[in-house]
């Protein structure tokens, strides 16, 4: 999908919500443990209840190989399933010297070898221009690359500072925006990191951020907006657990916590896009 169509479909639906996949047998209710494929019979039943709301799915790869080849077949019932209009993200955080990338970027991409067609997959930058690059051979397709994840341990290294004072994450957007340009690659911006927001979208001002952690992480879905909406949009805001697992009737419940993220994403089209 190239970023036309993905901003006509933020348009469109006035979401630019992504549904995350992050399917865990041990909590999908009971009613999907009898189907012959219970992962696919909830992940069948998210998407159909979210997709008015939605313009992104991000199934986490690693939900689905800690299956093993059930896991893979499940994933691939479900991307069959998926429609072709919206956004998806092979969330596999991958990263491997060149010709190795190749390989993962021909599982995701290329669907006469693993039989997936993603638009996207979430990219690691720490191995460099190498590791990176041969996700950027494919027409359509694009690297979601780690700049300022969630979690605590982005303290770790991303927060790092060199000689000049400059964070480890900011030298990777910079330095990363020299291989893709803005249709072809988006950045992990956290969304527990707003008083970030600001900068990040400074540093990278036309690149569309893959924004994870409003929900169960608790980030604010308002300041991401005010902060980082550019001209285009600009912004896939990721919700998992708290939309796929907010209640037993998976169907009502994913579709009242994806409507409840679609309106107030509206508003906030309303207020800083148009
Ligand atoms: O790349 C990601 O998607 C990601 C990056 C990040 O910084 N933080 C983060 O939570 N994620 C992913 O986003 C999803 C968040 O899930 P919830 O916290 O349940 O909404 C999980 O699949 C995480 O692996």
């Amino acid at each position: 999908m190239n970023s036309a169509e993905l901003i006509k479909q933020i348009e469109q639906k006035r979401s630019f919500l992504c549904v995350g996949l992050d399917t865990d047998i041990s909590l999908i209710p009971s009613r999907f443990k009898t189907e012959k494929d219970p992962i696919f019979a909830f992940n069948k039943a998210v998407i159909d209840a979210t997709l008015p709301y939605t313009v992104a799915y991000k199934p986490n790869i690693a939900f689905y190989e800690a299956l093993g080849p059930a896991g893979w077949e499940s994933l691939q019932k479900t991307m069959e399933y998926m429609p072709k209009d919206v956004f998806s993200i092979a969330d596999a955080k991958r990263g491997d010297i060149g010709n190795t990338a190749t390989k993962y970027a021909q599982t995701f991409f290329e669907p006469a070898r693993a039989g997936f067609d993603f638009d996207s997959v979430t990219v690691a930058p720490y191995m460099g221009e190498d590791s990176v690059t041969p996700f950027l051979q494919f027409e359509n397709k694009w690297v979601i690359l780690l700049a300022l994840t969630s979690n605590p341990g982005s303290n770790d290294f991303q927060q790092m500072k060199d000689e000049n004072g400059i964070p480890f994450y900011e030298n990777v957007m910079r330095k990363s925006m020299e291989w893709g340009n803005t249709d072809q690659l988006m950045f992990v911006i956290g969304a527990t990191r707003t008083d970030y927001i600001a900068k990040v979208r400074e540093i990278a001002p036309d690149n569309f951020f893959l924004v994870p952690g409003v929900g169960a992480q608790g980030g604010s879905l308002s300041d991401v907006a005010k902060f980082g909406m550019n001209s285009r949009v600009g912004l896939l805001v990721n919700s998992s657990r708290g939309i796929i697992y907010a209640g037993d009737d998976t169907s009502l419940s994913a579709a009242r916590e994806a409507k409840k993220v679609q309106e107030e994403m509206n508003q906030l089209l309303d207020q800083y896009y148009k």
